[in-house]
């Protein structure tokens, strides 16, 4: 193949046994490429789904869903065709989705739709006074009263849940048995998040299709790692030079991956484990771990490291204050995680030569998106934790305080506010200082909001980024 043509298949695809909701960059170098590697990856073909946008869909389609991983270490690049995405669709073809839950040889659905698509409110049940939502149980409730055969001129329901759900009424309907649902979003318990948000609307929606989904479909908890940064223009270039095809969507991620699984899957699975999976009966600490330190620390770098001018992560770590902060923040997370069995250590060792990887251009703009739903995950428990044992939470202050910050200036200077919860934030935004603090820390979580020493502590951290 030369640049100018396009990839396609010239060996047969595995068959469809996958459903995954979130064709982004990370699905791709992430559960594709542990199925890719299973050692029966050849039987598990996988159908991707976007969940916004139907580009991506269409640009891995036009070249059979195959596209190039890329993975950069510190010293170079190593390329590999991906073959194991078989089909790729809009996230709005309701009507494929559901046939593709609904067949027998489909036997789980992943997810990595990000964190907010999950609509779940600080308490972490589904948020019902989200229109989105409200607007889908609508859906939902006018679908399920009507038989399949009428049912074609009604709307589709538009979130992530909601097109899952729709779908899972049809698997119901087929008669095809239970499966399992992967979340391999960054949450604190996805399995439980994933439940609350799709479970919880179809309880509302049909009590008996929430009984099905309870008695039917089993909500894997996942801690998933491989940072995977958004493409740009220089891997299509890239891949055109060094692979001499032309490549619309390859993926750049760097060569650690880790993937950590707990829960059943009732109609079978890949061999995910001979591709260096592990399977533990307790989550728990293994995806707090990952979240406090490894997100923990990209998110107070998106905020401070952004105040302090940096556009990327290699950039902000190799910045002694913000390297300081890290460590104070590391400080706080492992006295709040188990001393045995985890190598914290060692991992802490590891993410700071994985996040000064600077060829890998992970923007702090990226990572700060949609921090309402990040920090209440990443800053939140741990700012707990710490006040509760007696200790000051400096550290998990300080991150709340630069996205305080960090808002603030976006919000003075009229800057678009990436979150989804934006309107609740400009909301608190416009209030007298003081007052805003207290009603952004609210959208965090409210009862911290409400505690006076938590709200002291990231007083403080303010004054001090702002002096
Ligand atoms: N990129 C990483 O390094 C990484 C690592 C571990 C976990 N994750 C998890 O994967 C998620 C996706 O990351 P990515 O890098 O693939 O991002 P991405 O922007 O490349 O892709 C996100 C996907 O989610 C869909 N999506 C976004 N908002 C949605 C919504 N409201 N409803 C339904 N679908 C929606 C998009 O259409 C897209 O298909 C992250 O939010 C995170 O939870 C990412
Ligand atoms: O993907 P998000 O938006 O949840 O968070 C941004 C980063 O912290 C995240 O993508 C990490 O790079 C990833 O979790 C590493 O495995």
């Amino acid at each position: 193949m030369s640049p100018t043509q396009t990839l396609h298949r010239t060996t047969p695809a595995a068959p469809i046994r996958i459903v995954h909701l979130g064709l982004g960059a990370f699905h791709r170098a992430h559960q594709a490429w542990y199925t890719q590697h299973a050692s029966d990856g050849a039987q598990w073909g996988i159908a991707a789904f976007t969940g916004r946008r139907p580009d991506a869909a269409l640009a891995l389609s036009a070249q059979d869903g195959l596209f190039t991983l890329i993975e950069r270490g510190g010293s170079g690049d190593k390329f590999e065709l991906m073959t194991s995405i078989v089909e790729a669709h809009d996230g709005a073809d309701v009507a494929t989705l559901s046939r593709l839950v609904a067949a027998p040889s489909t036997a789980m659905v992943t997810l990595t739709i990000t964190e907010a698509a999950y609509n779940l409110a600080a308490d972490g049940s589904l948020d019902l006074s989200n229109p989105a939502v409200q607007a889908d149980v609508d859906a939902l409730r006018a679908l399920t009263a009507h038989t399949t055969d009428d049912a074609g001129h009604l709307a589709d329901a538009v979130t992530a849940a909601g097109r899952l759900v729709q779908a899972l009424t049809a698997r119901r309907a087929a008669g095809t048995g239970p499966l399992a649902v992967v979340s391999c979003d960054n949450l604190a318990n996805n399995a439980t998040a994933a439940r609350a948000a799709i479970g919880g609307l179809a309880d509302v929606v049909d009590p008996d299709l929430g009984a099905w989904i309870e008695a039917n479909v089993s909500f894997v908890g996942t801690s998933i790692d491989r940072i995977t940064p958004r493409t740009t223009a220089a891997e299509i270039a890239l891949v055109a030079a060094e692979c001499g095809y032309a490549d619309s969507s390859p993926v750049v991620t760097e060569p650690f991956s880790d993937w950590v699984l707990s829960g059943d899957f009732p109609a079978g699975r890949p061999d995910w484990a001979s591709a260096g999976a592990v399977f533990v009966d307790e989550i728990e600490h293994f995806e707090n771990r990952k979240l406090w330190l490894l997100n923990g620390a990209h998110s107070l770098m998106a905020y401070a490291g952004q105040l302090r001018g940096h556009a990327t992560v290699a950039e902000a770590l190799a910045d002694p204050s913000c390297a300081a902060w890290i460590t104070e923040f590391w400080d706080e997370a492992e006295a709040n995680l188990p001393s045995e069995g985890l190598a914290i250590p060692a991992y802490r060792a590891a993410l700071l030569e994985r996040f000064s990887n600077a060829r890998i251009a992970h923007h702090l703009a990226q990572i700060a998106m949609d921090g309402s739903s990040k920090l209440r995950m990443r800053a939140v428990p741990v700012l707990k934790a710490e006040l509760a044992a007696g200790r000051s939470g400096a550290g998990a202050a300080r991150m709340i305080a630069a996205w305080v910050t960090f808002l603030r200036g976006a919000h003075t200077a009229g800057a678009v506010i990436a979150d989804s919860a934006v309107s609740e934030l400009e909301v608190a935004l416009a209030l007298e200082p003081g007052a805003d603090l207290k009603a952004l820390v609210a959208v965090l979580d409210g009862p911290l909001a409400a505690d006076e020493a938590a709200m002291a502590a990231i007083a403080t951290r303010i004054e001090e980024l702002t002096a």
